[in-house]
């Protein structure tokens, strides 16, 4: 067991990082591979406890080789003897092509495994493209799940920390299709499962198999080039805008929509920088700021509905067909329920507009150690101000934003950018300047310019 808690450990996908863990039980569910093929396939699923006695379940989708394969598979987390196939290696299954191919036969087939109180189910979309042959192609974006290339035809991600119930990402995609504002890929499939744990029942999504976006451009790699180069991005801005708008009008019409009370939102907001100011003591600093920003949304009666959740650019493609936007399963730190629950677009919106501010950060820091007050920082900030103003247009139909609009996209600017310095001191702590010095832009004294996104030149900040 120690060798799949490190391999967990050190996934970019594992969510807790920088906390006390504790591998409570690895739970096996049924083989997706005929008994006596190698290699042999299954999702297991790894509880992880924290100190805080919470419960996470990961799924580890393994595949096993008689052991001393020589290479065979990839890296070897463990290396143990499992009834009815003896000592084996094993690997993790979308690191090792072969397993993907045996996974991917398991989904055309449409194949169901019951065993006790663990059931397996492969499903599969009418329409949908996979066919045996499709060689699986493993793909580096690694982030919060893992996923493979099918061929030039589809991809499968396999979800790591699950969640009861439908997966986010299956629901939207599922209840968008052949709706053409979508910009989402065509769903093809997914693999469903049920366990016993204890006493406990379980049910999650396992993973999903989509349509492959072809000549797909990564929206991050793309704006960080255009930045780090000083080109022009503001007709790409701009366009997102507009497939922002397509993407919020369709889902408005597929999911429940609704109001939320502002005293409800700001004190969500607040709780969620009391907590962020816990673990990320840095906030501290502009806690009050922050409060008295969140207090200020409590007068409206926002609208809301289902929403992306955890929109920058590292979830949009352009492709040839425009932009794309994929991963509707909003922020991984939040529970489902939280996921599910509706929001306002305007957090969509700020998220790209938190992006933008990314991309200039990370230009200036490559180009410069003073990753304020260079050159580059101010030309990189120049170009995220001229981005924002593009995508706003794009997204509003050149209409500008009303009093109300500006303050709930400020508050959510300043939501995500909390959302950011947790994560980003749980994950990247080289990063976590990029989302603290947004914060401290966003509560300079009134007076000075506070409009989201807005960059004050270097000068102003050193007066503060
Ligand atoms: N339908 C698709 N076709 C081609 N590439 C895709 C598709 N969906 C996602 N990708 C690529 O896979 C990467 C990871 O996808 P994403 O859904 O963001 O995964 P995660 O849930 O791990 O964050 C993306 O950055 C993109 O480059
Ligand atoms: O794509 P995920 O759902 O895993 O999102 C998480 O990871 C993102 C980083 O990959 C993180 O995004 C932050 O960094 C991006 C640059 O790498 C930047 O474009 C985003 O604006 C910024 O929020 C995201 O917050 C997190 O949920």
């Amino acid at each position: 067991m120690s060798g799949l808690l490190e391999h967990i450990r050190r996934a970019r996908w594992f969510g807790g990082k920088g906390r006390e863990t504790e591998l409570l039980g690895v739970e096996p569910l049924p083989w997706l591979t005929p008994a006596g093929s190698w290699p042999a396939v299954r999702p297991e699923i790894a509880e992880i406890g924290y100190e805080d006695d919470t419960v996470e379940q990961y799924q580890l989708l393994l595949s096993y080789r008689p052991a001393g394969g020589q290479g065979a598979g990839g890296d070897v987390l463990a290396t143990e003897e499992v009834p009815g196939l003896g000592r084996v290696d094993v690997h993790d299954a979308t690191r090792d092509p072969e397993a993907m191919a045996a996974v991917l036969r398991a989904l055309v087939a449409g194949r169901t495994v019951e065993e006790g109180a663990a059931s397996l189910r492969c499903r599969t979309v009418p329409g949908h493209r996979l066919t045996d042959d499709l060689a699986p192609r493993l793909f580096g974006g690694e982030q919060s799940n893992s996923s493979v290339m099918l061929g030039e035809v589809a991809m499968i991600k396999a979800f790591r920390r699950l969640e009861p119930g439908r997966n986010l990402d299956i629901e939207v995609h599922h209840a968008l299709a052949g709706d053409p504002r979508a910009r989402a890929a065509r769903l093809y499939g997914w693999i469903e499962a049920e366990w016993q744990s204890g006493s406990r029942h379980h049910a999650a999504d396992l993973a999903m198999v989509v349509e492959q976006l072809h000549q797909a451009r990564d929206g991050w790699e793309l704006a960080l080039a255009a930045c780090t180069e000083g080109t022009d991005f503001t007709a790409e801005a701009h366009a997102l805008g507009v497939a922002l708008r397509g993407v919020h009008e369709a889902l408005a019409d597929h999911f429940p929509t609704g109001e939320v009370p502002g005293q409800t939102l700001g004190q969500t907001m607040v709780r969620r920088l009391h907590a962020a100011v816990r673990e990320a003591g840095e906030l501290a600093d502009v806690r009050e700021e922050l409060e008295a920003l969140f207090a200020r949304v409590e007068p409206l009666r926002p609208t809301t509905q289902r929403v992306h959740g955890d929109f920058h650019l590292g979830q949009t493609l352009l492709t040839s067909e425009g932009w794309k936007i994929i991963d509707f399963e909003g922020e991984p730190m939040k529970t489902m329920d939280e996921r599910r629950e509706p929001d306002s677009r305007w957090r969509d919106v700020a998220g790209l507009l938190r992006s933008f501010d990314y991309a200039a950060g990370s230009a200036a820091a490559a180009a410069s150690a003073d990753p304020v007050g260079s050159a580059a920082a101010t030309a990189a900030q120049g170009w995220a101000q001229a981005c924002t103003d593009a995508f706003l247009t794009g997204y509003s139909g050149d209409r500008p934003l009303s009093a109300e609009d500006s303050l709930l996209l400020q508050a959510y600017v300043a939501d995500k950018a909390v959302y950011e310095v947790v994560y980003e001191v749980r994950n990247r702590p080289a990063w976590v300047g990029i989302p603290l010095r947004a914060l401290e832009r966003l509560v300079v004294p009134d007076g000075d310019d506070q409009s989201p996104g807005s960059h004050p030149a270097p000068d102003d900040r050193e007066d503060r």
